[in-house]
């Protein structure tokens, strides 16, 4: 078995780790190239037996799973230098939205999936968004789900879904940490509790939260009625919370799909025929 990635980054890192520290992988099946070396090097050092390469043909050649860990503009480059070297039976599994697997599969003759990660997978957790390619075959398809399922709670979506998807699953993250931020901010410059105190109770708030949610069916609208004794301080406090945030997300999925709808004008425009002769 061998297993490429291209792209060390963020993600890259993040998934190579994930799926070791799962046992998903062997670090003798990984090999990876970047074009930033010092992250090879951090891969090397923490996943003995694990292979680093200079070029991406070598990552490409031969491998099994090929992870398309970079951003949407650098997929052409990548894609240019690759192709020579991809055969049929490969899986080619690109993690970036802007990225129409139709392209991918017009360009290379690899076996595609799109399949969304987020950052909380680095600890087993969250979800992984699939989008499957015309060309894998259920067995394919079955096992990219299992090796996803030791990271994550795959979840299929269509592509048009994938940049709402991503928001939540992929960006949410994000957007959660920076709420917190200012819950714990607030906390610790208006009563002068220790910042680390303040976050450790933020923590395990929003884990519980989640669990909640999860294990017993409760919806957002039930949670905060669970909280809210009726007249009591909970409720007072989320009439303002709900006055300051109104419309807050509706501007959130605006900005990000505006600014998606960009990136795909121009991941299409360097990916299309025209500009690739
Ligand atoms: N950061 C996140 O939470 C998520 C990111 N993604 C997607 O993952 C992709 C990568 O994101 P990050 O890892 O955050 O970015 P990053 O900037 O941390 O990593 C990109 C890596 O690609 C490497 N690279 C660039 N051009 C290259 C080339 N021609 N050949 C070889 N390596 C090259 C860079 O050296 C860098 O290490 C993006 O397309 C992003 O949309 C998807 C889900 C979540
Ligand atoms: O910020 C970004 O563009 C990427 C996509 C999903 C999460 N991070």
């Amino acid at each position: 078995m061998k297993i490429g990635f291209i792209g060390a980054g963020s993600m890259g890192s993040l998934l190579v780790g994930a799926f070791v520290r799962a046992g998903a992988m062997r670090p003798d099946d990984i090999v990876v190239s970047s074009r930033t070396v010092n992250k090879l090097f951090d891969l090397a050092d923490q996943y003995p037996g694990l292979q680093t390469v200079t070029t991406n043909q070598e990552a490409a050649l031969g491998a099994d799973y090929l992870f398309l860990c970079v951003k949407p503009l650098d997929f052409r480059t990548v894609l240019d230098e690759i192709s020579p070297v991809l055969t049929s039976e490969q899986i080619v599994i690109s993690i970036t939205s802007p990225v129409k697997i139709l392209s991918l599969e017009e360009i290379i003759p690899c076996k595609v999936a799109k399949i969304i990660p987020s950052v909380v997978n680095a600890v087993g957790s969250g979800a992984s968004l699939f989008i499957w390619g015309s060309r894998l075959t259920a067995e394919d398809q079955a096992a990219l789900w299992n090796l996803f399922s030791a990271i994550s709670e795959p979840i299929l979506i269509s592509e048009e879904e994938v940049r709402v998807a991503s928001d939540i699953s992929s960006c949410g993250p994000a957007f959660l940490a920076c709420l917190l931020e200012q819950f714990i901010d607030a906390a610790v410059i208006s009563t002068g509790m220790e910042r680390e105190t303040a976050t450790e109770l933020a923590c395990e708030m929003m884990l519980g939260t989640a669990r909640l949610m999860l294990e017993q069916s409760c919806s957002p609208i039930e949670l905060q009625a669970k909280v809210s004794v009726p007249g009591g301080i909970t409720a007072a406090a989320l009439e303002v919370l709900r006055k300051t945030t109104r419309g807050a997300f509706l501007q959130v999925l605006r900005t990000t799909h505006e600014k998606f709808a960009e990136d795909l004008d121009r991941v299409d425009y360097s990916l299309s025929a025209r500009e690739r002769t």
